[in-house]
């Protein structure tokens, strides 16, 4: 099968990462298509960048399909265009932060999130409350570092992640941590292991939740909602937009 990982921002070295840590965890018979908008946000760090984010990602969707993808993983914690991703898609599509959050919450009875700029924080409450986690969401927490600084040893990124994930399992008397942003995956095994609880990474949870819903056959409902959209010419965009 091949799953599109779709990293919403326009940095390379982002989306190779993101590559990377799908390709580790995707069985052998998987494909992993890593890519990125040909517009927008070097990173997403807010509700602005959020918006041009959703629709660099129904461009890439709309890519991946003519291109036979057999699922999506939007690999930015906002879950930017999740819903139009699915108007545009037959196969599943899954935001990391959905994944991470299913996925914490068959592991733990209640978990925290640990992210990047504090502004962001309340992005990550709007997708617990609107996925329905409130109950099993026990705290989000920013670090503030900006999510390109985390890849420069000088922001200590690491280390005041694993600051941050212990105080929260403290303070929200929570037993797994969510890391809440696509950019901390390569942080993922090694934070489990100093912690001692489940850390997920929600890239790996939505390259298996993609594979698992494939494999049993199950894709984007196309009744309702997230029927494929209306044909109609889209002012200012190349192509006019026609169901696959
Ligand atoms: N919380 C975040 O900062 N999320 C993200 N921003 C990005 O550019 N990618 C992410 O995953």
């Amino acid at each position: 099968m091949k799953i599109q990982v779709i990293n919403p921002n326009t940095t390379a070295a982002m989306t190779a990462k993101i590559g990377e840590a799908a390709r580790a965890v995707a069985a052998p018979g998987t494909a992993i298509d890593a890519v990125q908008p040909s517009f927008g946000a070097p990173s997403i760090e807010g509700h602005h960048d959020d918006v041009w984010a959703a629709a660099g990602v129904a461009e890439q969707v709309r890519a991946g399909e003519a291109a036979g993808a057999d699922a999506h993983v939007i690999a930015c914690f906002g879950d930017p265009g999740l819903h139009a991703a699915r108007e545009l898609s037959r196969g599943p599509v899954i935001g990391v932060a959905e994944a991470a959050f299913h996925c914490a919450s068959m592991l733990a009875t209640g978990f925290s999130v640990v992210t990047t700029l504090t502004r962001t924080v309340v992005i990550a409450e709007h997708l617990v409350l609107h996925y329905g986690f409130e109950r099993r969401c026990r705290g989000i927490h920013g670090t503030d570092i900006a999510v390109l600084e985390l890849d420069d040893p000088a922001s200590d990124a690491y280390a005041r992640i694993l600051a941050s994930s212990r105080e929260a399992l403290i303070h929200d008397r929570s037993s797994a941590i969510v890391l809440g942003c696509a950019g901390m995956a390569d942080l993922c095994r090694r934070l489990q292991g100093e912690l001692g609880v489940p850390v997920i990474d929600g890239v790996a949870a939505g390259v298996k939740l993609a594979e698992g819903l494939v494999s049993l056959g199950l894709g984007t409902s196309k009744r309702g909602d997230y029927a494929s959209p209306l044909p109609k010419v889209y002012a200012g965009l190349a192509a006019p937009y026609s169901p696959a």
